[in-house]
C-alpha cells in the first residue's frame, strides 16, 4: 500500500549541471495514480528557465562533447548506463511513484533506460558513413565522403507511459552523436529525468549537455521549448495532436522533427496460429502497462473458425490479471496515469456500451480496499459485436481494452487492419510463413511483429507510418536525425 506518511518530494529543473527552483517561483503538484495523494511538488520552468536551458545546451556545444571522439562519447555514455545499473532501485521507485505501475512492470522497463545508453555507445562507434568516386572530365576524378556532425541543441518532449524508456530512446543517441538536450518531461512523470541529472554528473557529462524543464504543453514549458529558435531540432512522443502543434512550432526556422505518435494497432491472429502464444501475446498488448503502451493492440481481428475459442480464451487471461499495488508481487495490472486519464477510458467504456457491444469482461472499475479506492484503476475490458466504425474500434483509447472481430479471408484482414488512420504497429499470427511475409509488406505500420509482440532489437527501425508519425529512430535510424550528414568533395 503507498505509504500515506510519505514526506513531499520535491522534484526541480536541471540546468547547467544544477538542480534549480522555477526562477517564476511557480511549482505545480504531482498526484499518485495509486490513491490521487500528493506526492511531489515540480518547480516549473519558466520561458526564463527554458531561455537559460537552452544558453546552456548551446554554451555545451562550444564545448568539449562535440569535439570527443566517438569512442571517447561512447565510453562517457556506458559510465552513465553503469551508474544507471548502479541506481536500478532508484529509477524503479521514482518510476513507481509517478505511475503506479507495478514493480515487475516498472523493473525492466527502467533496465530499458540502461541498455540504451549501451545500445547507442555502441551504434555510433560502428556506423561508416558514405563514400562515392567521382568521374571527371579531365580524367583525374573526385573523392565524395560523407561527415556527420551533432544535429546542435535538441529538445526531447516525452509522454508518461514509459517515461525513463522513452525519453533515454532519445537522449541516448542525441548525446551519442555529440548533440546537446533540453527534456520536457511529461507533467506526470518528472521523476525519472531529474534523477538521470544526478547519474549525468556522476559519470562526468559536461554540465548543459544534459538539462531538463519540468512543466506542461500550451503556454508552458513544452511551448516555449519546442518555439525557441536556438533548439535547432525537435524530438517528441506523444499524442498525435500534440505532434501536429509541435510540427508548426517546428516550422518557423524550419527546423526538423522526429514525432512518435498514437496508434489504433490491429492484430489479426489466423486460424492456424498457435492460440496458446496469440492469447499470450494478445494479451501482452492489450493489457500490459494496464494498456498505455502506444505500441499496444486495441483492434483483434480473429479468422471465423477460431474467434469463439480466442474470445474465451482471451477473457480468461484478463481475467487472471491480478490489479494491484506495485508491491504486491501478484499484481500485473496498476492503475491508469491519473484520474484525468481515467475519466477518458471509461468515457470509452460507456461508448461501447451505448453502441451496443457485447461485453466479454470488464467494462467498469475493480473494487479496491481503502485509499485506493480514490486511485485511477479500471478494468481490463473486452468487447465483441461492434461495426469497425464505431469509436471505441477507430479512435485510440490508451486503455486495457480491445475489441474483437471475426474475418473471412486474408484480403479482409489486410483491408481492415488497414482501414485507420494510424499506422504504428501490428502483429500476426499464424503458423503459414509465406502468409506472415504477405501480411507484413501489405500492413501500413512502421513495426509488424509476426508470433510476437513487443520483441525489440534497439538497432530496428522504430517509428509510424500516417498519423502516427515521421522519422525513424533506432540504430543508425537515431544518428540520421541527430546528425547533419555533410558531403565533403574533394577534386584530385
Ligand atoms: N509512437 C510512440 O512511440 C508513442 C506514442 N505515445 C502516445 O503518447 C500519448 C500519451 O502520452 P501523453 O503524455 O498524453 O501525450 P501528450 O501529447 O499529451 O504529451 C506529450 C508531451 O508533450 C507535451 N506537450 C503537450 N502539448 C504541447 C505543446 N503544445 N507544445 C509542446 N509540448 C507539448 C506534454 O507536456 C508532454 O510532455 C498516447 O497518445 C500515445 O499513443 C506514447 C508512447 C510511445
Ligand atoms: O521500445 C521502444 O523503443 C518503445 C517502446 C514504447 C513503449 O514502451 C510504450 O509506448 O509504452
Amino acid at each position: 500500500m503507498p505509504d500515506a506518511n510519505a514526506p513531499l518530494a520535491s522534484i526541480r529543473n536541471f540546468i547547467d549541471g544544477q538542480f534549480v527552483d522555477g526562477s517564476g517561483g511557480k511549482a505545480f503538484e504531482k498526484r499518485s495514480p495509486l490513491d490521487n495523494r500528493v506526492t511531489a511538488s515540480v518547480a516549473e520552468a519558466s520561458r526564463a528557465d527554458v531561455d537559460r536551458a537552452v544558453a546552456s545546451a548551446r554554451s555545451a556545444l562550444k564545448g568539449p562533447w562535440p569535439r570527443l571522439s566517438g569512442a571517447d562519447r561512447a565510453d562517457i555514455l556506458l559510465k552513465v548506463a553503469d551508474e544507471m545499473t548502479r541506481r536500478h532501485a532508484d529509477f524503479v521507485e521514482a518510476e513507481i511513484a509517478d505511475t503506479g505501475m507495478p514493480r515487475v512492470v516498472a523493473d525492466p522497463m527502467c533496465g530499458r533506460g540502461a541498455a540504451n545508453f549501451r545500445v547507442f555507445a555502441d551504434v555510433v562507434k560502428t556506423v561508416p558513413t558514405e563514400f562515392f568516386e567521382t568521374f571527371t572530365p579531365d580524367g583525374r576524378g573526385a573523392m565524395n565522403y560523407g561527415l556527420r556532425r551533432p544535429v546542435g541543441v535538441v529538445a526531447v518532449v516525452c509522454p508518461w507511459n514509459a517515461p525513463l524508456l522513452l525519453m533515454t530512446w532519445k537522449v541516448a543517441p542525441a548525446l551519442a552523436c555529440g548533440a546537446t538536450v533540453v527534456v520536457k518531461p511529461s507533467e506526470e512523470t518528472p521523476r525519472t529525468a531529474a534523477l538521470l541529472g544526478e547519474v549525468m554528473n556522476a559519470a562526468g557529462v559536461p554540465k548543459g549537455v544534459y538539462n531538463v524543464v519540468h512543466g506542461f504543453g500550451p503556454n508552458s514549458t513544452g511551448e516555449f521549448l519546442t518555439t525557441h529558435q536556438d533548439v535547432d531540432a525537435i524530438t517528441f512522443t506523444g499524442e498525435t495532436r500534440t505532434g501536429e502543434a509541435i510540427m508548426k512550432a517546428a516550422a518557423v526556422g524550419a527546423r526538423p522533427v522526429s514525432l512518435e505518435m498514437g496508434g489504433k494497432n490491429p492484430a489479426v491472429v489466423f486460424a492456424d496460429a498457435d492460440l496458446d502464444s496469440a492469447i499470450e501475446g494478445t494479451m501482452r498488448s492489450a493489457f500490459s502497462n494496464t494498456g498505455q503502451v502506444c505500441l499496444g493492440t486495441e483492434r483483434v481481428y480473429v479468422e471465423r473458425p477460431l474467434f469463439g475459442a480466442f474470445v474465451a480464451a482471451l477473457k480468461a487471461a484478463a481475467e487472471s490479471l491480478r490489479i494491484g499495488p506495485p508491491d504486491d508481487p501478484a499484481s500485473r495490472l496498476g492503475p491508469l496515469i491519473s484520474l484525468e486519464h481515467k475519466r477518458k477510458v471509461l468515457s470509452y467504456y460507456a461508448k461501447a456500451a451505448e453502441a451496443g457491444a457485447t461485453l466479454v469482461t470488464g467494462g467498469g472499475v475493480p473494487d479496491m480496499p481503502g485509499a485506493l479506492a480514490d486511485g485511477a484503476w479500471v478494468q481490463p475490458t473486452i468487447w465483441t459485436g461492434l461495426p469497425d466504425d464505431a469509436a471505441v474500434c477507430t479512435e485510440e483509447i490508451f486503455g486495457p481494452c480491445c475489441h474483437i472481430f471475426p474475418f473471412d479471408s486474408e484480403e479482409e484482414a489486410i483491408e481492415r487492419a488497414n482501414a485507420t488512420n494510424y499506422g504504428l504497429s501490428a502483429a500476426v499470427w499464424t503458423r503459414d510463413l509465406a502468409r506472415a511475409h504477405r501480411m507484413a509488406a501489405e500492413i501500413e505500420a512502421g513495426v509488424v511483429w509476426v508470433n510476437s509482440w513487443f520483441l525489440r532489437d534497439l538497432r530496428t527501425a522504430f517509428g509510424g507510418a500516417k498519423h502516427s508519425g515521421i522519422g525513424r529512430e533506432g540504430g543508425v535510424h537515431s544518428l540520421e536525425f541527430y546528425t547533419e550528414l555533410k558531403n565533403v568533395c574533394v577534386k584530385l
